[in-house]
C-alpha cells in the first residue's frame, strides 16, 4: 500500500490526511485559489464588449466560464454577448471577430492586471508556512503567461514560488494533466508525492491524471458548481490551513520515516 493510500484509508475515507502525508512539493492554481481576479476579468471583457458594440455580461455569468484559459472565457463571452444583441452566434460567427475580441481582451486587462484583484485570506500565509517547511512550489494556472507573471509579482506572491507555467506554456493545458507533469520534473518531485491544490474540476482532473493527490478551496470558482460534487482528497476554506497540517519536508538525503 503506498503512503497516500494509506493516508486515504484512515478515518475520514476518501479524505488525505495531510499531518500524515509528506509533501515533496505543491502545485497550485492561480484564479480562483491563490487570487480572487473577478473583477479584473469584469472590466476586461467589459472593455472587449463596449469596443464591438455588444451588451455586456453580468459577473456572476463571468465567474461560472473563468478557469478553462482566456481564449475559451472570450469565445463562450462573445457567443453570450452576441446571442443577447440578437445576432448569430453559432461557432463560425464567433471565430470570426475572435481575433479582435483577444485583442481588445488584453488590452482591457493589461490596463487592470494586479490592480483589481485580491488575494484570498491565507493564501500568502499559506505560502509563507510551506516555505519554511522546505517545500518548493509551482503555479500551474491556464490564465496565459504574459497576465499571471505581472497579477503573481504585483501581489507579492512570486517570491515565494520557484516556477510559474501559464495556459500557453506548453502545447496542452489543464485538464490535462501534461502542465503538472511537467512542474514535477521541473521541481524534481514525484507526482505521488506532489499535492495539486486547485479550485475547479479542472483542476482535480488534471491532478488525478497526473497521480497528484488534489485537495480543493471552497471559495473559488469551479465553473459555478459546488465544490464539493468534485471528486478530491479534500475541500479546505484557506491555504494556510492545507500548509499548517502538512509536514515538513524531510532534508535531501534522508530515509522515508526519518524524522
Ligand atoms: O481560466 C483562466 O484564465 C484561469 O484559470 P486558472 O484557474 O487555471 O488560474
Ligand atoms: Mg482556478
Amino acid at each position: 500500500m503506498t503512503a497516500v493510500t494509506a493516508a486515504l484509508s484512515a478515518d475520514r475515507p476518501g479524505r488525505l490526511d495531510l499531518s500524515q502525508w509528506a509533501a515533496e512539493a505543491v502545485l497550485l492554481d492561480l484564479d480562483g485559489t491563490l487570487i480572487n481576479t473577478l473583477d479584473e476579468f469584469d472590466v476586461a471583457l467589459a472593455h472587449m464588449l463596449r469596443g464591438m458594440g455588444l451588451p455586456p455580461v453580468a459577473k456572476d455569468e463571468i465567474a461560472r466560464i473563468i478557469g478553462k484559459g482566456s481564449e475559451h472565457l472570450v469565445r463562450s463571452v462573445l457567443a453570450l454577448a452576441l446571442g443577447r444583441a440578437g445576432r448569430a452566434n453559432d461557432a463560425a460567427a464567433v471565430e470570426a471577430r475572435f481575433a479582435d475580441a483577444m485583442a481588445r481582451y488584453y488590452a482591457g486587462y493589461g490596463e487592470v492586471d494586479g490592480q483589481l484583484a485580491t488575494v484570498f485570506p491565507g493564501a500568502l500565509d499559506g505560502l509563507r508556512v510551506l516555505h519554511g517547511k522546505g517545500i518548493p512550489m509551482a503555479v500551474v494556472t491556464n490564465k496565459p503567461l504574459r497576465l499571471a507573471e505581472p497579477l503573481l509579482a504585483t501581489k507579492g506572491l512570486a517570491p515565494w514560488v520557484q516556477f510559474l507555467y501559464g495556459g500557453d506554456s506548453f502545447e496542452k493545458r489543464k485538464p490535462d494533466p501534461y502542465p503538472l507533469l511537467k512542474a514535477c520534473e521541473r521541481l524534481g518531485s514525484s507526482p505521488a508525492r506532489t499535492l495539486m491544490i486547485g479550485d475547479s474540476s479542472n483542476d482535480a482532473l488534471a491532478a488525478r491524471a497526473a497521480g497528484c493527490p488534489v485537495v480543493l478551496m471552497r471559495y473559488g470558482f469551479n465553473h459555478g458548481l459546488p465544490i464539493e460534487t468534485v471528486d478530491a482528497d479534500g475541500y479546505f476554506d484557506s491555504i494556510d490551513a492545507i500548509a499548517r497540517q502538512l509536514p515538513a519536508r524531510p532534508p535531501a538525503g534522508a530515509k522515508p520515516g526519518q524524522p
